[in-house]
């Protein structure tokens, strides 16, 4: 009879589930991958019913595989991929495939909202206007799509939509909500300004919740279907890169986190919204209450070494093909790559540059390919550190959250890269943790976030820079810096080309 808590963690790759403890133990886990649509290059797409039934299957397989007793699961939270937009009409039924966060078809969207509002959007949100967020993709279905923009009740971002087929109660979380930018992240609440000038009707906009809020029990018709008890309760959760940080027990500014996910973050928690980084970073608000966060985002960090795996390794694991980087050396014989493949978010907005192997030599193989995958994507981290370094923020310490941080090869370039001591953590299930460390706090096992983060997380391993290897990096990185200007054009009229 040990009670625990779910942590449901919708990623863009899979759903993961997490059965917590009391004391912070993970006491079973499971997942299921779904698909993600391109339909067109640029556009990235996925069904909502299948992040339903995919977290459905890993609920039932934790019943049933896991032997977790229903009865004793008190309560659920989620962390979900952020910024995606679900669209329901007036019956709650979805009305096309979610636009995700990488999908980058509304440049026209994001212009329109500079040029109507300028530096205004920028005081209000705390954001630059980008494609990934969630109002240019509203704005993208209202002109492209009108008859489906006709029908549209209110919309939702993605683990709002599962907590809604759930609980049958609607709502977003404050974390999820900045996401959207269409919040004041002053005042946080929805911005009537934001809504009356780009035309959007409030009446679609879901309630505001925080992520410790309990928003309902298990429906009975989803009880039947998974076999989840209708006592237990549930929380309304946040965005996975907020999870996170609470899973890695990110509540205080000193400290950054590492996430090398489908998108890569380096994220920094902040005591009040700040202009310090002149709008290079994303503001967002945090799970814990009145506590925000900034954070830069590469758009394909764990995602180009899937897609290269995908595409040139589909005959090997992912620790196999890791192995073949580990026999390359630092610099990969020459080799290097810029992750730019959907585009790029942070430092570079820029929908439209591709990325690039630089240094392409007869004498190199897969394993000096699959090196400077790891190695270009941990050098777009640098320069996310960079953005904070040159704001005067001093890291001791990074924590490394993620499926790339699995594996102690990336750690390694991960501190080398960065030059600062680089923590993985016991359970590096830093989203789902987070979620059901929302659903410990929400329950009252915990007086607050940072006495549940004192019981629940815990350092395995310290991964040291190593001073040989830092010098080496910091030369290729200086190359590494130079792709971006001096590739942005081809790569752009490549694109326009095609
Ligand atoms: N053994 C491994 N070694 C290195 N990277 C891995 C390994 N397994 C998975 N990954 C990377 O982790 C990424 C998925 O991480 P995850 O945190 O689960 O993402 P998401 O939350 O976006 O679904 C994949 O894109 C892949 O590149
Ligand atoms: O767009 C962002 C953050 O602004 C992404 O970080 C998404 O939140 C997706 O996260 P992962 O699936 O990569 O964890």
């Amino acid at each position: 009879m040990t009670k625990c808590v779910l942590g449901i963690d919708l990623g863009t790759s899979a759903v993961k589930v997490s059965a917590v403890d009391r004391t912070g133990n993970i006491i079973a886990q499971e997942s299921f991958d779904y698909p993600l649509s391109q339909p067109q290059s640029g556009y990235s797409e996925q069904n909502p019913n299948d992040w339903v039934m995919s977290t459905t299957v890993a609920i039932v397989r934790l019943i049933l595989d896991d032997h977790i007793d229903p009865n004793d699961i008190a309560g659920v939270s989620y962390s979900g991929q952020m910024h995606g937009l679900v669209l329901l009409d007036q019956d709650y039924h979805v009305l096309r495939p979610a636009i995700l966060w990488n999908d980058t078809r509304t440049t026209a969207e994001r212009e329109e909202i500079e040029r109507i509002m300028g530096d205004e959007f920028v005081r209000i949100t705390g954001n630059r206007p980008l494609e990934g967020f969630t109002l240019p993709k509203l704005l993208w279905v209202k002109k492209h799509e009108p008859e489906l923009w006709q029908q549209t009740a209110v919309f939702l971002t993605p683990k709002d939509y599962v907590r809604y087929r759930m609980t049958g109660q609607l709502g977003i979380d404050y974390s999820d909500a900045t996401g959207t930018t269409l919040l004041d992240i002053h005042t946080n609440e929805w911005s009537t300004e934001i809504c009356d000038r780009l035309g959007i009707p409030e009446n679609i906009l879901p309630p505001l919740l925080h992520s410790d809020d309990q928003t309902g029990t298990i429906t009975a018709e989803y009880a039947e279907f998974s076999g989840l008890s209708q006592a237990t309760k549930v929380f309304a959760g946040g965005a996975d890169n907020a999870c996170g940080a609470l899973g890695a027990g990110i509540l205080r500014p000193e400290v950054v986190l590492s996430s090398i996910g489908t998108s890569g973050v380096i994220l920094k928690y902040e005591d009040q919204p700040t202009d310090a980084y002149h709008g290079q970073v994303q503001m967002e608000d945090h799970v814990v209450n009145d506590a925000y966060y900034s954070m830069g985002v590469t758009l394909a960090a764990g995602y180009s070494l899937s897609w290269f795996k995908k595409t040139f390794g589909s005959d090997v694991t992912f620790d196999q093909m890791v192995a073949g980087a580990a026999e390359s050396g630092i610099g990969a014989k020459g080799l290097l790559f810029t992750p730019y493949i959907v585009g790029e978010r942070t430092p570079y907005a820029d929908a439209n540059v591709r990325g690039s192997f630089i240094g392409v030599d007869a004498t190199q193989n897969r394993g000096d390919f699959t090196r400077a995958v790891i190695e270009g994507v941990t050098f777009s981290f640098r320069d996310l550190l960079e953005i904070y370094r040159q704001a005067g923020a001093q890291f001791q310490q990074v924590v490394a959250i993620g499926g790339g941080a699995k594996n102690p090869l990336w750690l390694q370039i991960q501190a080398d890269v960065f030059n600062v001591p680089v923590q993985k953590l016991a359970n590096e299930q830093g989203p789902g943790l987070g979620a059901a460390m929302i659903a410990a706090v929400g329950l009252g096992w915990y007086p607050d976030y940072q006495a549940c983060s004192d019981q629940f997380v815990h350092v395995d391993k310290v991964y040291q820079p190593i001073p040989a290897n830092v010098e080496r990096y910091n030369q290729i990185y200086q190359l590494y810096h130079e792709v971006y200007p001096q590739t942005k054009s081809l790569t752009h009229a490549l694109q326009a080309l095609k």
